[in-house]
Formats: structure tokens, sequence, C-alpha cells
């Protein structure tokens, strides 16, 4: 019995193990026949589970030991090599790249001319839907069709982020602004001059959350302890008021809060199986999808009456929601494909409320960190919004002229190398369907071989020294500063760009989407304008991130609401009391105060991409003190 089972399981390895020798073969046979530079391994490009659940057992002790640069495959092989190793695979194997397996060719791309034709060239590369599956809970949307279907979605999702609609962000963020502000100074031991908060990401996370919820669907949200009554007219019963309605067991707020949070278990439990987990977190995620569920749909139809009585959306209430659901009125037959479905409406509002959620907020968290680590650079930033806003309270902040003065000043810089420091996307995923393609850059043609999936690195260009204007490290060996937080780079004066990135895709213009850009240039454009290709964070082309503006409003607003009245230092209450601090010399003070810089920037290294990018649970605390009363004010300034 047993010999008849041994020889089973043998005979089965075998075929199994001729299979991948053959496959690997066939990859390897199109990865010579490419024109590419191409290394072997049984670990695939994009690994499988399997790998990402065991790798760090057998990598971890590896990598501590820190593997000299050109040993090649323990980098290779590690599950998140683009966000480590983005630059010593490229000087080890070139800007475009492939790594042939058994199941998969992966190919990676760090090249700014090669990165436009992959992004310009839709129907050539597309997208790998399928790893988005994971966020589709409502049903398919924007985010996760490709090609006719995905058409009809961006026709009516992408030209919903109106100016109009960007101008709500812009009121709202600076309203929340301040409604933050006050949350951080009713934290224990805080008054409004002084404010310890540990974990600003989750004031951030709020934030955003909330900013979409105005500007996403017409529901403005109120910070914890802000009265009711400030919503006047924007009162939406059970949407933004602590009453429950009907059925339900939890605020609009909290049901997408958790969802939002616990996502990945969704990915990994389906509903079904959620139903019938004992585990009290899986029971909380179920109840939040069945709420979530119900109030999108209440929402929506909500909306739908609005539409019908004839009510426009105004007055603060202009939101992306309203185009979509007007949308699901209308007939596949009599509205030239511009139509969606009732559940398409709802997949489609929780996409834009997912995209645009985690992204801003970790990009404000970082752009705090980074200000509050290099005080120089935070005093700038302040000189820029005193010469621009003065004493004005936010309150009269124009979105029509300050907001374009605030973007081309230390602040946009500030926001513009987070983004190239920290993208919440690290890499951009197309595949090859179908035919080969050819790929031409640095006056070389290759050939894309079919199915291979491709990594537009992000990190990869944006760290590449060919298309930055860079210095020596300051704060590394290395012979340029790429890896390091310098704002200042985007100030250098301004090239005239190959091609206006804003226009880089004829769709993108001829689908009616907004063309309103910081990027175009213009006589108050200061910030400097990389070569096309090599500055990604949004993507580029027709798939471009349609939410673009709207982020860049909504942080910009965010850091000149703080930072015109507050000074963000790093809490260095692990190394000194404040009475110690204020009997200390200057260079004392600089001394602690690099100690609580060193390991703000060691933790921030560690960050890593869980979908998007972010610092997975570790902190930095902080302190805000009104200007003029920090603890460390002059202390980096002064000659
Ligand atoms: C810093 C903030 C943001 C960054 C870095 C960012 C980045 C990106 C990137 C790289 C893509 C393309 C993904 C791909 O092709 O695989 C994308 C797509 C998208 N983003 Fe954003 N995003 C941000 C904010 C937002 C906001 C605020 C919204 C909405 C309110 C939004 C909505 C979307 C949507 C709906 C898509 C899908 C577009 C399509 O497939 O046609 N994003 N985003």
């Amino acid at each position: 019995m047993f010999t008849y089972i041994f020889v089973a399981l043998g005979a089965s390895l075998l075929f199994w193990c001729s299979q991948k020798w053959t496959s690997l073969n066939r990859n390897i046979a199109a990865a010579k026949a490419s024109g590419l530079p191409y290394r072997v391994s049984f670990i695939s490009g994009i690994p499988g589970y399997l790998w990402i659940a065991i790798h760090n057992f057998f990598l971890g002790p590896l990598h501590a030991f820190k593997p000299s640069r050109k040993w090649l495959w323990p980098k290779l092989i590690h599950v998140h090599r683009s966000w480590y190793y983005p630059q010593e695979m490229r000087e080890s194997l070139g800007e475009v790249y492939l790594i042939v397996s058994p199941s998969q060719i992966f190919m990676s791309c760090s090249n700014a001319e090669a990165n436009l034709q992959l992004t310009n060239r839709r129907l050539d590369f597309v997208k790998p839907v399928e790893i988005y599956a994971i966020v589709d809970i409502f049903g398919t949307s924007i985010l996760t069709t490709e090609g006719e279907e995905w058409k009809r979605h961006r026709k009516i999702v992408a030209p919903a982020f109106s100016e109009k609609s960007n101008a709500v962000v812009w009121k709202e963020t600076l309203r929340q602004t301040d409604g933050m502000i006050k949350v951080w100074s009713k934290l224990d031991g805080n008054e409004s001059r002084s404010m310890k908060v540990k974990d600003t990401a989750l004031y951030t996370a709020t934030m955003a959350l909330h900013v979409i919820c105005a500007a996403g669907f017409g529901v403005r949200q109120l910070w914890d302890g802000e009265d009711e009554a400030q919503l006047g007219t924007n009162v939406v019963a059970g949407f933004n008021t602590s009453k429950l309605i009907r059925e339900h067991t939890l605020t609009f707020k909290d049901s997408l809060n958790t969802l939002l949070h616990g996502i990945i278990w969704l990915a990994i439990f389906p509903v079904g199986l959620l139903k019938k987990s004992p585990f009290e977190l899986h029971k909380r995620l179920l109840r939040a999808f069945c709420e979530c569920t119900d109030y999108l749909t209440e929402l929506s139809e909500y909306k739908l009456q609005q539409i019908e009585r004839g009510e426009k959306a105004e007055a603060g209430t202009m939101d992306i929601m309203g185009p979509l659901v007007k949308a699901s009125g209308r007939s596949p037959e009599n509205s030239k494909g511009s139509y969606l479905t009732k559940q398409e409406v709802i997949a489609d509002s929780w996409i834009t409320l997912f995209a645009g959620h985690e992204t801003s907020a970790n990009i404000t968290h970082y752009c705090l960190l980074f200000l509050a680590i290099d005080l120089r650079k935070q005093f700038k930033l302040q000189q820029d919004l005193d010469a621009i806003v003065g004493t004005r309270p936010s309150s009269e902040w124009s979105y029509e002229t300050d907001l374009n003065c605030i973007w081309h000043s230390m602040v946009g810089a500030t926001i513009n190398e987070t983004l190239r420091l920290m993208p919440p996307i690290i890499d951009v995923p197309k595949i090859v369907r179908g035919v080969s393609q050819p790929l031409t850059f640095e006056e070389k043609k290759v050939t894309v071989p079919t199915d291979t999936i491709i990594h537009i690195s992000c990190v990869g260009a944006h760290r590449n020294p060919r298309y930055w204007p860079h210095s020596p490290s300051k704060l590394s060996s290395k012979d340029h500063d790429l890896d390091d937080w310098v704002p200042e780079r985007w100030l250098h004066s301004s090239t005239a760009p190959t091609t206006t990135p804003s226009k880089d895709n004829a769709e993108t213009e001829e689908s009616g989407e907004n063309q309103t850009t910081f990027d175009t240039p213009s006589a108050t454009t200061t910030l400097h304008v990389p070569p096309t290709g090599s500055f990604l964070p949004f993507s580029l082309g027709a798939r471009a991130c349609p939410g673009k503006r709207f982020a860049q409003v909504e942080i910009t607003a965010t850091l000149a609401t703080i930072f015109s009245k507050y000074t963000c230092e790093l809490d260095i209450s692990e190394w000194a009391s404040d009475d110690e601090v204020l009997k200390m010399r200057k260079e004392e003070r600089r001394n602690v105060y690099e100690k609580a810089m060193n390991k703000a920037r060691e933790l921030i290294g560690k960050s890593q991409s869980e979908i998007f990018l972010s610092m997975a649970g570790r902190h930095v605390p902080v302190r805000f003190f009104e200007r003029g009363g920090g603890l460390f004010e002059g202390v980096f300034t002064e000659a």
C-alpha cells in the first residue's frame, strides 16, 4: 500500500518538476530573445503567498548581516525588493531588467523614457486587474476594470473630480485642519499653545476620511467634541449625526473606518467565510461591511431623490458621488455608454474612498515628520507662508489665488519631495497580454515578452541620479542625496519641460476630465520640473490618478494651516525633560535633538508597502508649539 502511495507521490513530483523545468526554459528563451538583461530565479519577481509568508525566516538573518552591494540574489528574492533595493538592482542589472522564474517573467522599469511608453500605450501595456481583486468588495469599479468597461467607468468618475469639487476640498480641509488642531489641544496634558501628539498618523487618517466624506459624498463630518449645530444646513441625518437611524448599529464614519482598516482580512476571508468565523475581529468586520453596503445604498438613493427634486448640489455639498448617481439614472441604450448600474455607483464610490484615503493621509503624515526632523526647512516653509498669507486667518484664504502661490513655495516642494521619496504606490503594475510588445529607450529597441508582469518602479525612477538634481549625501557616504529628504531640490530654477506633463495623453483630454494642474509651466511656476516619466507618484497616461489635484489641494491646505500657526518638533522627552532642555546651551540642544532626528529617520526607513507605503504601526511622537514658543526654535536656523 505504502509503496503505491510513494510511487504515486514520486511520479506526481517528477511530473511537477518537469512542468516547471519546461516553463522555466520557455521563459528563459523569451527573455534571451527580448534583448533585455535578465536573471533567473526560482522565486518569482512577484512572489506567491507561500514565499511572502516564510521569506523572513530565511532572509531575515541573512539581511541582518547587510550583504555586500554586489551580492545580488538575496536582494533578488526579497519580497520588498523594490522598496529596499531599487538602486542596487538598477546598478547591477540596468534600468529595465527581467526576473525569470518557472511561472513568470517579471520586468522592472526605472527608465523615464520607457515609463512614458508603458503608461501611454494603454492598449499594449494593460493593467493586471486581477491583482486588485482584493479591493473589489462591492463589485468591479474604475480601479479594477480594463478595456471598454474601464472606459465607461472612467468617463463618468474622472470628470466628477471637477474644480468645483476641488474647491470644496480646499475649504473643507482648511476647516477640518482647525478641527484636528482643536482635538490635539484637548488631549491629556495639552493646551492650545503646546500640544504633544503621540501618533499623528491616526489624525491624518481621520482628516482624510472627513475630507473625502465631504468632497466625495457631500457629507461633512465632525471631530469628537465638535457641536452638531455647526453643521447647519449640512446635516444628513444618520450620516453625520451621532443618532443612528433605521436599523444601523454603527455610524457611517465608524463603518467606513473599520472597513478601510480591515480590507486585507476581506481579501483572505470572503464574506461567506466571515459569517462562520467565531472571532470578534471578523464579526466586527462583517458588521462594518453590511453597514457600509446599506449606508452607500441609502446615500445614493438620497442623492437620486435630490437630483429628481431638481436640487443642485451646491454651497459646500458639491460632491463626486452626484455625477455617478446621475449616470445610474441613464439607460445603456440611450446614453452612448455613459451610464453606471446602481451597484457600480456603490463600487466606484467605495474605490474613490479607498484610493483617496490612506494615500493622502500617509503623505501628510510623512510631511509632518520630515518637517519636524528638519527644523531649518520648516522655518523656510513658514517664512514662505508668511509672505503669502501674512496674518490673514485661513477662513479668508482663497482657492483661486492663495492655493497656487502656496503650492509654488516650500509647501509644494515639501509635498513633491515627500511623494518622490515615499510614494504611496511604490510600483505601478502593467502586463503584456496577447502579443509581445516593442519598447524603445536610450536608442535601443527591445521586446517585452507576452505575459510579462511589469512593475514601473516609482522608487527606482524617483531615486535615479540621471534624472534629479542632487549633491553628495549629508546623511550617508553616498555620492548622491536621493535617498534623503531634500525639498530644496524642487526650488532649483525651473527648466522648461520637454513635454507638458499634464497632457501626456490625448485620451484624458478628450474625456472631459479636469485638466487644471500645478504642472503647466506659467509665470508663477517656480518648482523644478523633472523629465517626464521620472516622477510618477500618481502614475501617468490615461490611467493616471484622477484624484491627483484633490490630493495636492488637500495636503497643501493641511500643511499651510498647521505651519502658519504652529511649529512642529520631535518629542525629545525620551532623552531630556523640558526643564533640562531650557537650561541647555545651543550645542547641547542640537545634540539632544539629533538623537530624536536619528531615531525618527530610522523608523521612517522601516516603512513598508502593504498595498500603500506606510509606517506600518510605528510612530514618531511630535509636539506642536504656537510659533515662537518651541523648545528648539532658533537652534538650527541661526549660524
Ligand atoms: C497622495 C495621494 C495619491 C496618490 C499618490 C495616488 C496614486 C495613484 C496611482 C499611482 C494610481 C494608479 C494605480 C494603478 O494604475 O495601478 C491611482 C489611481 C486612482 N486613484 Fe489615486 N492617488 C492619490 C490620491 C487619490 C485621491 C485623493 C483619490 C480620490 C479621492 C484617488 C482616486 C484614484 C482612483 C479612482 C484611481 C483609479 C483610476 C483608474 O484606474 O482609472 N487617488 N492613484
